[in-house]
């Protein structure tokens, strides 16, 4: 039978923990903003730290002082990962299970450390008391599942360790009195300290996984997104234009492009200021989402050009889409906000060939059309020239 060192193994988790303490601070400095949680696990990590530190002072300072603690810290340790965890799927509350937790930890420790010392019962109260941290957030692993590799690695690692402290409490109560003693080199305790040292360190980088993965959502939603008004930005609808564009060209299904223009919004910011112009920018993105089916694509051209692309749509079709638009503009005009028309200009692509740079200059070239005959109103675009 393979014997670890408690000594080395406790070592090690220690300096790993405190590696990871410092990446995860650097994460949370750096991406406070868009990923919530990371500070949570690191304080955690620092706890664990702490644990650790105290447990390898052993024998050099008095085991009523440094067991507690300890064990207490360790507890804040993976309590706090769980708060965190709680933070990162935007779930608030778990202070009220955090407190309950270490206080009771405390109590159990204290008792049979010092009143009626007794070895297994500690340590069974300690590993039913963190399992139930690990629960939760298998719990909410489970609730926020998606089908993506890092999910399934966080809730299997989350599960794993939860079935690992769970046996060494009842190997603690059931078995020989020494069985779950770390510090005795039994087979159980053996499997117990291999499997809790690489979890310190599998857990945490699955998170760190977690948030990585969460990151690089939020960066591509930013490269395709406008940030002010939430719709496409023109790199987002080339993407989308792309796949409407082969969907359309094997269905052979006729396809409208509309280009929406606000009227005197200049005045508008003049008059009202330039926060004032960003609310209505904000509200006609909001009101032509409502407008829109779900496959239309919306995105702004910047300024305060609209550009929407609906597949499976004839010319007459999108027109009552313009109007729509307008009578709804008209409608949810809110007290205190400027009011503002819309002029739009709409092209049918009839060739399947056409470009899109064709497509948007025909729109566009209505939308003129639509200003130059007096704004508030919609104009369709000519055919395409065969050359396109
Ligand atoms: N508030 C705000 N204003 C913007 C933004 N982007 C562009 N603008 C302003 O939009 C205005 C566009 O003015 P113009 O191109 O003259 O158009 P217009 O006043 O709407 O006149 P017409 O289009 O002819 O009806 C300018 O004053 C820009 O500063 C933005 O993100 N927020």
């Amino acid at each position: 039978m393979f014997a670890l060192d408690p000594f080395t193994v406790l070592f090690t988790t220690t300096l790993t923990c405190a590696v990871l303490a410092a990446a995860m601070v650097s994460v949370h400095l750096s991406f406070r903003r868009e990923v919530a949680g990371v500070g949570h696990w690191a304080c955690g990590l620092a706890a664990m730290v702490g644990a650790g530190v105290l447990f390898l002072l052993r024998g050099k300072l008095p085991d009523a002082l440094a067991l507690p603690v300890a064990n207490v810290c360790l507890t804040w340790g993976i309590g706090l990962s769980m708060i965190g965890t709680r933070r990162f799927f935007g779930e608030p509350g778990g202070w009220a299970i955090f407190h309950a937790a270490w206080t009771l930890e405390l109590a159990a420790i204290l008792y049979w450390l010092l009143v009626e010392p007794n070895f297994p019962h500690r340590a069974a109260a300690f590993s039913f008391i963190v399992s139930v941290f690990y629960l939760d957030q298998l719990r909410l692993v489970w609730r926020h599942r998606v089908a993506h590799f890092t999910s399934w690695f966080f809730g299997a690692l989350l599960a794993l360790q939860c079935l690992n402290t769970v046996s060494r409490g009842v190997a603690a109560l059931f078995m020989e009195p020494d069985a779950a003693n770390l510090l005795r080199s039994s087979a159980l305790a053996n499997v117990y300290l291999a499997i809790a040292n690489f979890m310190a360190l599998l857990i945490t980088v699955a998170f760190l996984m977690l948030a990585t993965r969460k990151l690089q959502q939020i960066l591509e939603q930013r490269s395709t997104h406008d940030p002010l008004t939430g719709v496409l930005n023109r790199r987002g609808f080339l993407q989308f234009f792309g796949r409407v564009r082969a969907r359309q060209q094997r269905s052979d299904s006729p396809l409208s492009l509309m280009a929406i223009d606000l009227d005197h919004f200049k005045a508008i910011n003049d008059q009202y200021g330039h926060a004032q112009g960003d609310k209505v920018l904000m509200q006609v993105a909001a009101v032509i989402m409502r407008s829109a089916r779900q496959c239309d694509v919306v995105a702004r051209f910047g300024g305060e050009e609209f550009v929407v692309l609906m597949p499976d749509t004839t010319l007459a079709h999108a027109q009552q889409l313009a109007q729509r638009i307008q009578a709804l503009l008209r409608d949810s005009l809110q007290a205190g906000t400027p009011s503002c028309t819309v002029s739009i200009g709409i092209a049918g692509q009839h060739l399947v060939s056409e470009s899109l740079d064709s497509l948007l200059a025909r729109a566009d070239h209505a939308l003129y059309r639509a200003k130059a005959n007096g704004r508030n109103r919609t104009e369709i675009a000519g055919p395409a020239p065969l050359a396109a």
